[in-house]
């Protein structure tokens, strides 16, 4: 989940703008203070933040330049009055990604924070980071990686939610000879049909209204590099025909400008749907299905990779030890029997939860059986060769989406929110379960 950083003195406004972005599936933490602001993005991994251009211990414009030094990665923006749009001119000169003028209007806020949200640069690629595992199947899958990584082959990576899509991109990203350019991921649901066009190409200062400074398309971005569309299934098919067409002509210009760009892009795509079966429907195009299926590799679920199990249990309960400033060593054998017989329908993005809330509730060197989710108690255990391992997966996702909407009062954003999914992704579901 994105997590946003409000930096607001107007109390009011603040509590508004917290329950808007929580409502709409953001994690918030907000402070009145520019200088507390600085202190929480150096301690804790923040996506944006929302800034006041006048705060009552700092300028804006510093706290804005002073995010962009330590934390480049951190997009901005800022929030001012009419009056003041200069200086919100001087903060975009600045780096802030962009501007809103009081009152701030919810929808507009939005719509700034989901092309953000789609755009989400791998700054940090660590090798040491990547769990390989012992499981024959995931070493098969890591061997074709490193066999098409050099190639210029445009890779299609399949698997369910959670199981290391991203991950095994970036593995693909850091062995070939791009590793020194930028891995730039796009989360193809949360680009509109108005918005591709300048997210994709970029465009040029004064080319619409809103365009106040040049700003390079995210092709542009990856150019020489990688450029990683997740949940390719959720592309529309008016982006499907615009993103096809780049690809065949391998140029782009900004929206406003004649010069044309070469491009140099490997493609990776990922999808956890049937995408065979959306272009059998026509719902996918079937020549760009094949321009972006050169290879195709499909990362197994977890509950295929029970030799891997305990590896990245210790790696979550290093990270999450370097994170919480805990010293946890080890999950005890009745913890790890527990999870041994568990189906972990969230596969990877489960397990990592799973063990962060463990390792944070910790009260001695080893995490104890009780302090692992009630629910993993609750279902159904995994006896590999008596049950219909999708079946079991399916009845589990529809039983937890049912709880989400039901403790979230049928409220889709927050049930998604909870199930750690994208609200497009949650609406599929629906359909499939026939929930809706
Ligand atoms: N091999 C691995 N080693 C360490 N961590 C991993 C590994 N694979 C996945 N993870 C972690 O598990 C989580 C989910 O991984 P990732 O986002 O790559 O999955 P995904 O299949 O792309 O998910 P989705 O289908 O929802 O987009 C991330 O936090 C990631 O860091």
């Amino acid at each position: 989940m994105e997590k946003v950083l409000i930096i607001e003195d107007d109390i009011s406004l603040r509590t508004i703008l917290e329950k808007f972005l929580q409502k709409n599936g953001f994690e918030v933490i907000s402070t009145d203070r520019g200088k507390a602001g600085l202190e929480i993005i150096t301690s804790q991994h923040i996506d944006f933040v929302l800034l006041d251009l006048r705060l009552p211990d700092s300028n804006g414009i510093e706290i804005l330049q002073s995010i962009k030094k330590l934390h480049s990665h951190v997009s901005v923006i800022m929030m001012t009055f009419y009056d003041d749009v200069r200086s919100a001119v001087t903060a975009i000169k600045s780096g802030a990604r962009d501007y809103l003028t009081k009152p701030i209007n919810p929808e507009e806020l939005l719509s700034l924070l989901k092309p953000i949200q789609a755009v989400k640069k791998a700054v940090e690629i660590n090798k040491s980071e990547f769990v390989q595992g012992k499981n024959e199947k995931f070493a098969g899958v890591l061997e074709h990686a490193r066999l098409v990584a050099p190639t210029m082959l445009s890779v299609l990576i399949t698997g369910e939610s959670g199981t290391g899509k991203e991950e095994l991109a970036k593995y693909i990203h850091t062995n070939s000879q791009r590793k020194q350019k930028d891995f730039i991921t796009v989360d193809c649901g949360s680009i509109s049909e108005e918005l591709f066009g300048s997210e994709f190409f970029g465009h040029m200062k004064g080319s619409f209204t809103g365009a106040v400074y040049d700003k390079p398309g995210l092709l542009e971005s990856a150019n020489g590099g990688t450029l990683f569309l997740d949940e390719l299934g959720n592309l529309t098919y008016e982006n499907q025909i615009k993103l096809l067409r780049v690809l065949q002509e391998k140029k782009v210009k900004r929206i406003g400008s004649n010069k044309e760009i070469d491009l140099d892009i490997r493609l990776i795509a990922a999808t956890n749907e049937e995408i065979v079966l959306s272009v059998q429907k026509e719902k996918f195009r079937e020549d760009l299905y094949h321009r972006l299926n050169e290879f195709k590799i499909h990362v197994p679920a977890l509950r295929e990779r029970p030799e891997d199990l305990n590896e990245l249990i210790n790696h979550f309960i290093a990270k999450s030890n370097s994170e919480f400033g805990k010293h946890v060593k080890q999950l005890s054998e009745s913890g790890l029997a527990v999870l041994a017989q568990y189906a972990f329908p969230g596969n990877i993005r489960e397990l990592k939860n799973i063990v962060r809330r463990a390792v944070l509730l910790a009260t001695s060197e080893t995490i104890e059986k009780d302090q692992l989710p009630q629910e993993i108690f609750n279902t159904r255990t995994l006896a590999v060769d008596t049950v219909d391992l999708k079946s079991l997966q399916e009845q589990q996702e529809r039983d937890a989406i049912i709880k989400a909407l039901k403790k979230t009062g049928n409220n889709k954003s927050e049930a998604a929110r909870i199930l750690n999914i994208d609200r497009k992704t949650l609406y599929n579901k629906l359909k499939l379960y026939q929930l809706e």
